[in-house]
């Protein structure tokens, strides 16, 4: 399908493709929808096989955080940049700095923050360029990484979705098969020890799996092996498409509940996942947790307040679970019905943007 069809079947507003010889920057920004206000949505940094496989990961993304904006009740649309390269060799501050200009340049239509790939540190030089970046360091007021806190919506959805699934919503003694144990991972692991959880692990990082098997007494497998292994849930953390045709099969988990975004390889393999009775969490109510967190520096950001509003993870998958046992429809149905509705709602108010006569995050330069 070429970019016009699939973005008119989708109903894309922009997509802006990026380059900047002397740095080496090669990005491709998504913006989706921004009726529920500017656009916002990290930035992944990773060694795309092709150019066009950045650009359907941007896309797919950036539809995607205009759900999960929605869906979190937040006046942000959804957007996302992918840049093509590897994050551990191809990094140089002059590359963020040039795209920090390109984000300037779209006005605050696009706001970004970290995703897989980049930090917070990368976030911090973006910051020298333009306003419209969030998950700055605290030295800035800002939010910091959003990991942690991606990573404490991801355990309270997790334990709505094990007390749909086995009636209690402890997780003590459940085994929780972990695929990719990074930023937000390492961290979701913690509080999973932490209640007592017993923790099968894998990721291509192998110093990452050893960090996570001596703190936390994970046991590690292969790659492939994760979706097999005996377990309670299933809990994507890498990339997305995880879900396939080739995988479902494996599963022995009654739950799904993990970070990753995009997790169904297509919509349909959702249907699968019902048809088969596994809970799934959908993936952008669950993983909302880090969007909500920098969503507060909208407000001079309060950590308090920001971990209070993420803790409402836990009671929007109950919600989408119980209208998916309700209606008889597959659970990421019951969370798209819930954010087209809102989008459908807020279609005729004012724009988010310009409140006051503000961009909403100037807000936080006048604190
Ligand atoms: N960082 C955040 O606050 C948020 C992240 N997410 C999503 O959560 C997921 C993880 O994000 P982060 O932890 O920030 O990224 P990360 O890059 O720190 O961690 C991802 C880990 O997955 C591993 N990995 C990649 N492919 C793999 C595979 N095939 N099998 C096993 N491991 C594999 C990588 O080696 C890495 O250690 C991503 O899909 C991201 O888009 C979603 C919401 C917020
Ligand atoms: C604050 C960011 C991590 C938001 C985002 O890009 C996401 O939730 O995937």
């Amino acid at each position: 399908m070429g970019i016009f069809s699939y973005m008119e079947k989708y109903d894309y507003e922009q997509l802006v493709i990026c380059q900047d010889k002397q740095s080496g920057l090669k990005a491709v920004i998504a913006i989706h929808d921004t009726t529920l206000g500017p656009a916002l949505g990290g930035t992944r940094m990773w060694t795309y096989a092709s150019e066009e496989d950045a650009i359907e990961d941007a896309l797919r993304l950036a539809r995607g955080m205009t759900y999960k904006n929605a869906a979190a009740g937040l006046n942000l649309g959804g957007g996302k940049t992918v840049i093509i390269g590897d994050p551990k060799k191809d990094k140089n501050e002059e590359m963020f700095r040039a795209f920090g200009r390109y984000i300037q340049g779209l006005n605050g239509r696009y706001i970004t923050a970290e995703d897989v790939g980049t930090t917070v540190e990368d976030m911090d030089i973006i910051y020298q360029e333009t306003n419209y970046v969030t998950g700055i360091s605290p030295a800035f007021g800002s939010s910091g990484n959003p990991s942690p806190v991606t990573a404490y919506g991801v355990y309270k959805g997790m334990k709505a979705a094990v007390k749909a699934a086995f009636g209690s919503d402890s997780l003590a003694g459940k085994t929780v098969a972990v695929q990719g144990v990074g930023n937000v991972a390492y961290h979701l692991c913690k509080h999973l020890h932490h209640e007592g959880a017993k923790l099968i692990v894998t990721d291509l990082n192998k110093e990452a799996v050893k960090r996570v098997v001596e703190e936390f007494q994970a046991k590690a497998v292969e790659i492939d092996d994760i979706y097999s292994v005996e377990c309670d849930i299933y809990a994507p953390c890498a990339l997305g498409a995880t879900l396939n045709d080739q995988t479902i099969p494996k599963l022995k988990a009654k739950v799904i509940a993990g970070a990753a975004n995009n997790q169904l390889k297509e919509s349909r393999h959702g249907d699968v996942l019902h048809a088969m009775g596994i809970i799934y969490a959908p993936d952008y109510v669950i993983n909302a947790g880090g969007v909500i967190n920098v969503a507060d520096e909208l407000e001079g950001y309060n950590r308090e307040r920001a971990l209070k509003k993420v803790e409402g993870v836990y009671d929007n998958i109950e919600r989408v679970l119980s209208i998916s046992e309700r209606d008889g429809i597959p659970s990421y149905k019951a969370a798209d019905r819930l954010a087209e509705e809102r989008i459908a709602r807020m279609r005729n108010s004012r724009s988010q943007f310009l409140q006051n006569e503000h961009h909403i995050l100037t807000r936080r330069s006048r604190m």
